[in-house]
């Protein structure tokens, strides 16, 4: 499973997504351009001291990302708002990229069209979006839950150790 990033504009949300994947052990593709520089001090002021952990792999644009996808051979999995399939219908597969679209405008149409699914996180009717990185953590949960993707639990805290 990996995680892709379309275009993001805000660094915190981008941070938030990163430090995500690295603890589940998951993969993170970055589709520029963003809104922000993408630099190991940005990503680190939004919060990450996790980005030594993060797989990240950064692509020039969109055809970049997209064909690299498709040489591996990966379903591309849409996350949007203009989905009809709620997500907890999908089944999932290990090696599925869940994308989500920019906090300001979603994806466009060519991209929404490559997809091979697009999922909703469904809401109340009249309010427009979950935040990108909740509406990716719902899926993602769901999507390691079904392939047995969870990185195995190994007791690795104690109760005064930092966290
Ligand atoms: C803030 S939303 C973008 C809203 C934007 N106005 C649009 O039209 O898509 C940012 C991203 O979060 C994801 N997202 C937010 N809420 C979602 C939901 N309920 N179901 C699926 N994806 C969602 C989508 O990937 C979306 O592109």
């Amino acid at each position: 499973m990996r995680l892709a990033l379309y275009e993001p504009d805000i660094p915190q949300n981008t941070g938030t997504l990163l430090r995500t994947a690295a603890c589940l052990g998951l993969a993170v593709d970055l589709i520029e351009p963003a809104g922000f520089a993408v630099t190991d001090r940005n990503l680190r002021r939004a919060g990450l001291d996790y980005l030594d952990a993060a797989v990240l792999t950064r692509h020039s644009g969109w055809t970049a990302f997209d064909a690299a996808r498709r040489a591996e051979g990966r379903r591309l999995i849409l996350l949007t708002t203009a989905a009809a399939e709620p997500y907890l219908d999908f089944a999932f597969r290990p090696d599925d990229v869940i994308l989500v679209g920019r906090e300001s405008a979603g994806v466009p149409e060519r991209v929404h069209a490559s997809a091979d699914a697009r999922l909703i996180v469904p809401m109340r009717p009249g309010l427009r979006s979950l935040n990108v990185a909740i509406a990716a953590t719902f899926v993602l949960g769901e999507a390691l839950r079904q392939t047995a993707g969870f990185p195995p639990l190994v007791p690795a805290h104690g109760p005064g150790d930092p966290r």
